[in-house]
C-alpha cells in the first residue's frame, strides 16, 4: 500500500506503475474519492468547531438566549452523528482501493507483460552431459521405491505427494541443511504454523487478489498460508519497533498449501507442483532506506545462490518485468534450476524487494534517528523449497544404475552417505 499523500504528489509515477504492472485500477477514481473524503471531513470538523464554540456561549447567555443556543448545540451533533456511516462508508472504499496500489517499481525493472518478457541474467554451475540414457524424477523415485503417486493420490487426490526411506530422510536433509546454512549466517531461523488470520493476507499482500489459490477452513476464521511469508511479515504486525531491534533477518520453516487453481494441467507429475510443500523461508524487516534494503536483497539473493551451489545445481537468475513481479514489489529476481528431463531451467527460488508497501499495510513501523515514526522496508526470498528442489537434486545428480550422488554439503544430515539408492 503506498501513502495517500504520496499517490496524489506522484499521480503520474503511480498510474505507470498501475500500466505495466498491469494492475486493472482508476487512480483517478482512487484520487476522486480521497478529494471527496477530505472535504467531507473538513465539513464534519467545521461543524464541531462551531458546535464548541456554540458550547462556550452558553454559560455567559442571558436566560431568554440559552435554550436556543443549547437547542443549536443538539442539532449539531445530531448533525455530525449522521455524517459517521457517510464517513466510515467513504474510509472504507478508499482503503479498499489503496490495498489495490501497485508499488513503483525499480527503474532497472524491464516492462513486460508477462514471465515470458522476464529477462536472463546470468547461469552458474555446469548443467551435466550423461553418458546414458538420464531418468526424470518420477522413475528416479519409483525406482528406488522412495515414493508412491498412485497410493497417495487415493489418500489425498491430485498434485499429493509422499516420500519413502531415503526419498524422506533426502527431503529432511535439504531442509535442515538449508536451516542450518542460514543460521549461520545470522537469520534467526524460526519453525511456524501456516495456519493464519485472514487478515495477515492482506498484509502480506496476498490479499486482495490471491484469494482463489488459498485454502480456507469451513467455519473457522482461519486459512492455510501458501508461505511462511504471510505468517512472519505479521509477527509484529501494528507494532512499534526501535531502530536498534533492526535489522530482523529470519529464516522460517513451514507447511507451504496452495490451491493452484489457476494450474490445471501443469506440471501434474511429480514434486514440481504440489498442494502442500515445505519452504524455508527468508525474511527480513530493515530500515526504510533503499540503498540499505537493495543490499538486503543482493544478500537474500546471495545465500540461495550459495545453497545452490552447496547442492552442485546448475541455474540462472532471471529478472522479472513489470508483468510478472506482482503489486507490492519494487525488485524481484527469480532463480531457475536446471531440470534436465525438461531440459529447462524451473523456478525454484523468488527474490523480493518491497520498499514500505507491505510495511504499511501490516502497521510495521519504528522511530527513525530524527525520533519520526516510519514504516520499515521488508523483503524475502525461498531459501529452499522442497519437495520441488529434489526435482534438480535427483536428476542432476543420478548415476547410471539409478543411485543418486550426495553433495558434500548434504552427507551430514544422511549419515555421511555419498551416495544414496540401491543399484
Ligand atoms: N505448488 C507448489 N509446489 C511445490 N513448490 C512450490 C509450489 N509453489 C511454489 N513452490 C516453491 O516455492 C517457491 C517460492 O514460491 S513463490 O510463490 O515464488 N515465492 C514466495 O512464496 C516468496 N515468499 C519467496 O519464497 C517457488 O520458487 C517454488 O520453489
Amino acid at each position: 500500500m503506498l501513502d495517500m499523500k504520496f499517490i496524489r504528489e506522484n499521480a503520474g509515477a503511480v498510474k505507470h506503475a498501475v500500466e505495466v504492472k498491469g494492475v486493472p485500477l482508476d487512480i483517478d477514481e482512487l484520487l476522486r474519492l480521497d478529494r471527496e473524503l477530505v472535504d467531507l471531513k473538513q465539513r464534519v470538523e467545521a461543524m464541531q468547531a462551531e458546535r464548541n464554540a456554540n458550547a462556550k456561549l452558553v454559560p455567559k447567555a442571558t436566560p431568554e438566549e440559552r435554550p436556543t443556543l443549547i437547542q443549536k448545540g443538539k442539532d449539531l451533533a445530531e448533525e455530525i452523528k449522521n455524517l459517521d456511516p457517510a464517513l466510515r462508508a467513504h474510509e472504507d472504499n478508499l482503503r479498499q482501493l489503496l490495498l489495490r496500489v501497485p508499488n513503483i517499481p525499480h527503474a532497472s525493472v524491464p516492462v513486460g507483460k508477462d514471465d515470458s518478457e522476464n529477462v536472463e541474467l546470468r547461469r552458474e554451475g555446469r548443467r551435466p552431459e550423461f553418458d546414458f540414457t538420464p531418468r526424470d524424477q518420477v522413475e528416479l523415485l519409483e525406482g528406488q521405491g522412495w515414493s508412491d503417486f498412485e497410493r497417495v493420490a487415493r489418500v489425498s487426490g491430485s498434485r499429493s505427494y509422499l516420500l519413502k526411506g531415503e526419498g524422506a530422510l533426502l527431503e529432511m536433509a535439504v531442509q535442515m541443511f538449508a536451516m542450518s546454512f542460514l543460521a549461520g549466517r545470522g537469520f534467526t531461523p524460526l519453525s511456524t504454523t501456516a495456519l493464519v488470520r485472514p487478515e495477515t493476507l492482506v498484509n502480506s499482500g496476498h490479499f486482495p487478489g490471491d484469494e482463489e489459490s488459498v485454502y480456507k477452513l469451513e467455519g473457522d476464521e482461519l486459512m492455510l498460508a501458501g508461505t511462511a511469508e504471510v505468517p512472519v511479515n505479521s509477527l509484529y504486525a501494528g507494532e512499534q519497533l526501535s531502530a536498534d531491534q533492526l535489522p530482523m533477518a529470519f529464516s522460517a520453516i513451514s507447511g507451504a498449501f496452495r490451491r493452484e487453481a489457476g494450474s490445471a494441467g501443469r506440471d501434474v507429475r511429480g514434486l514440481i507442483r504440489v498442494h502442500e510443500f515445505r519452504k524455508v523461508e527468508q525474511y527480513v524487516i530493515c530500515r526504510a532506506d533503499e540503498q540499505e534494503g537493495l543490499k538486503w536483497f543482493e544478500t537474500l539473493l546471495g545465500n540461495a545462490e550459495a545453497i545452490l551451489q552447496a547442492l552442485e545445481l546448475p541455474y540462472r537468475v532471471v529478472q522479472n518485468c513489470t508483468g510478472d513481479m506482482g503489486a507490492g514489489k519494487v525488485l524481484m529476481y527469480d532463480i531457475e534450476t536446471w531440470v534436465p528431463s525438461e531440459a529447462k531451467y524451473r523456478e525454484t527460488h523468488s527474490c523480493s524487494y518491497l520498499g514500505d508497501w507491505q510495511a504499511r499495510r501490516t502497521g510495521l513501523r519504528y522511530r527513525d534517528e530524527h525520533g519520526k515514526l516510519v514504516y520499515a522496508h521488508t523483503l524475502n526470498n525461498t531459501g529452499i523449497a522442497t519437495p520441488r528442489i529434489l526435482v534438480p537434486l535427483l536428476e542432476n545428480h543420478q548415476r547410471a544404475d539409478g543411485t543418486i550422488h550426495v553433495p558434500e554439503a548434504l552427507r551430514p544430515y544422511l549419515g555421511g552417505k555419498a551416495v544414496l539408492g540401491q543399484p
